[in-house]
């Protein structure tokens, strides 16, 4: 079975089953529940990317295939490697869950009248077994790398800001599991992709960039156990000269799980 997101009324979603049988559904992609479906072709208003793509990634059952048709930066944003000037949070999130790749470019003259943008078509195929990971924790740590994703990792965990996040969730399960006669090991898998899908990358597509003004407000803050703590995860995997603009999914998986072991969450 497929679903298509369809052309002429407003808010069409086409889904169609196995031989002649046709089902049509009416209503909004975001809000309604979608049924099974193994291919889905569409063909989307780009402002609704981001939202439509997790939600097809936390459609369960998985589906097998996705081709989609996104404006080109948003779709380079989705397949960019490490290194690459478009490697942002979308991609590595969206590459947590899936492998993405690029099919084609349509540009803008292909349409008439012509839009403002180049588009291009993109596969998602979600991957199976999908990754044994805390979303939370992990967007947590994703979305911290990001905002200054040319900045080394050390400069970004000894931000005040970023280490008195961490401190609180710190004490707050040290307290916990204080409270519970240290019988909670870990926090809960949280298993809901929708976690990971609120990028707000669809309309602002500027590049993640240094900003010199906040550095200064933000500040360093001065020597504490905790701040010790935290960089000494970072000596540990040899992460502290390293910038999240050129970290593998693989990078992201061993710090957040050198974090969580030295009892550093993120959500
Ligand atoms: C870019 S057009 C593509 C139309 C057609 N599929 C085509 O390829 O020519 C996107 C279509 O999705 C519809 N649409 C917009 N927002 C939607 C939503 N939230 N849920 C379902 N359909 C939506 C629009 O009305 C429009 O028909």
């Amino acid at each position: 079975m497929s679903v298509a997101l369809s052309g002429c009324a407003k808010l069409n979603l086409t889904v169609s089953g196995n031989g002649d049988v046709m089902q049509v559904i009416q209503g909004d992609v975001l809000k309604c529940d979608l049924p099974y479906f193994d291919i889905c072709v569409a063909n989307i208003p780009y402002q609704i990317s981001s939202p439509l793509t997790f939600k097809l990634l936390s459609h369960r059952p998985m589906f097998r295939c996705a081709v989609i048709m996104f404006q080109r930066e948003f779709a380079m944003r989705l397949v960019a490697q490490p290194g690459d000037t478009l490697y942002c949070r979308l991609g590595v999130n969206t590459q947590l869950l899936a492998r993405v790749s690029h099919l084609l470019k349509v540009g803008k003259n292909n349409f008439r009248p012509p839009p403002k943008v180049d588009s291009s078509v993109v596969r998602i195929e979600p991957r199976k077994p999908q990754p044994l990971v805390n979303f939370k924790e992990w967007d947590g740590l994703v979305r911290i790398c990001f905002n200054r994703k040319n900045k080394t990792l050390g400069s970004i965990f000894r931000q005040k800001s970023v280490l008195s996040i961490l401190e609180k969730n710190y004490k707050t399960l040290q307290a916990l599991q204080l409270s519970q006669n240290g019988s909670i090991e870990d926090k809960e898998t949280a298993l809901d992709v929708s976690a990971l899908g609120d990028t707000g990358e669809d309309l602002n597509m500027e590049i993640d960039d240094d900003d010199e003004e906040m550095e200064v407000e933000d500040g360093e803050t001065k020597g504490s156990e905790f701040k010790d703590r935290v960089l000494g995860v970072l000596k540990q995997g040899s992460f502290e000269e390293k910038r999240s603009s050129k970290l593998t999914q693989a990078d992201f998986m061993h710090l957040l799980s050198l974090f969580n072991k030295a009892g550093i969450h993120f959500s």
